[in-house]
């Protein structure tokens, strides 16, 4: 049901966060007083939580020349700044210029500062957003009538999945829009996850036919995404550093498989997996790096053992092995290639004798 400051706020509490960890992060920031209340509430029957926040003076007006000055913190900071151009777009302004709407940016700020401190607190390696219901109809703002999705919201949400209604109601603010595009790693459906932990947030609008809520769901990701593109028109020289690029980006895998496509010609089947949270980014890598157009994707189980990093030692050289077990014992048992290799040359002894000696040590080491 889209987004707004205060059900982010909402269903960061609801998910966990302590409230007095948001309110100290707004408190370092705002000189003015700003109090966050929670609230239990409900929705169509659905228990939410609701952030209320108060200010003393809720129609201070600040431009983003004045609020980057403040100490923000990297996520804030970004997140204003996303709104600050969308709104310099929308106005035909600079972004130093715009004002942070008419409800005063004590809100704005209350709303930010905390919702990006809500989440540094999970410390998330991914945050995966379905597709935003915007809402539908007309709002009145300070110049006039404006249409849902406001403007700055479309702007801000260029190029992720959105979608109008199901109500005629502003669903999605250029608050929620901003901390949403700045903060969001993956967009699309629910990704494998066993959930820990679910924060549902309501706002002040209680619409009869819906249960007016955004639902935050933080848990492990289960599984992996498997992306797959059949190359025939890359130099081959290219391969190496583009496998090097995408398990920089987050890929857990990236390999080769040589294949015949139509015409007879010789072309690479390119795979890479990937946890969910970061097939975003690492999509995006396959298209910057190779000359593939498309993709195809799909989620796979992972079976992966207990693996736990030891250190030997052969011939007063360090060499870093990877030990794996399940619940009933050590499985494997694999010295790092690049140390061995470095031991080796190091030594002036055969890199299989190495092997050899990092390995029955390790085995020592870890039964
Ligand atoms: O007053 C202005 S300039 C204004 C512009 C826009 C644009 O999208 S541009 C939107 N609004 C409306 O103000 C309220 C408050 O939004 P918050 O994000 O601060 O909660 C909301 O209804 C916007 O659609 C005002
Ligand atoms: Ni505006």
């Amino acid at each position: 049901m889209g987004a707004s400051g205060d059900m982010l706020l909402g269903a960061l509490v609801g998910a966990g966060v302590p409230l007095p960890v948001l309110q100290d992060a707004v408190d370092a920031v705002a000189a003015e007083p700003i109090t966050l209340r929670e609230e239990r509430v409900t929705r169509r029957g659905l228990a939410a939580t609701r952030v209320h926040v108060d200010v003393g003076d809720s129609t201070t007006r600040r431009t983003w020349r004045e609020i980057r000055e403040l100490p923000l913190g990297r996520r804030a900071f970004a997140t204003f700044e996303r709104l600050a151009e969308a709104e310099a777009a929308v106005h035909a302004t600079t972004p130093e210029e715009v004002h942070f709407h008419e409800v005063g940016a004590l809100d704005a700020i209350a709303d930010v500062v905390g919702v990006c401190a809500g989440l540094d607190h999970l410390g998330l390696e991914a945050l995966v957003c379905s597709t935003v219901s915007v809402g539908g109809g007309f709002v009145d703002a300070a110049h006039g009538r404006l249409p849902v999705p406001a403007p700055a919201v479309v702007e801000l949400l260029r190029g992720v999945p959105t979608s109008g209604g199901p109500l005629e109601l502003e669903l999605c603010t250029p608050t929620g829009a901003a901390l949403l595009s700045a903060n969001v790693t993956g967009w699309g459906a629910q990704p494998p996850l066993e959930v820990r932990a679910v924060g549902t947030g309501a706002g002040g609008r209680d619409p009869e036919s819906h249960a007016n809520v955004l639902r935050l769901l933080v848990g492990e990701q289960s599984g992996a995404v498997l992306l797959e593109t059949n190359v025939d028109d890359l130099d081959p020289r290219v391969w190496p550093a583009a496998i090097e690029a995408l398990l920089a980006a987050g890929a857990s895998d990236a390999w080769l498989t040589p294949i015949v496509m139509k015409k007879g010609r010789p072309a690479h089947t390119l795979s890479v997996l990937v946890a969910p949270g970061r097939a975003e980014a690492v999509r995006r890598v396959v298209f910057e790096q190779t000359t593939s157009i498309g993709l195809r994707e799909s989620t796979v189980a992972k079976h992966a053992l207990q693996r736990q990093m030891v250190a030997v030692e052969v011939d007063g050289r360090s060499i870093a092995v990877k030990v794996a077990r399940d619940p009933a014992g050590v499985l494997n048992v694999q010295p790092e290639y690049e140390d061995v290799a470095a031991a080796a040359r190091a030594l002036g002894r055969p890199v299989k004798d190495v092997l050899q000696e990092a390995t029955a040590r390790a085995r020592t080491l870890a039964l």
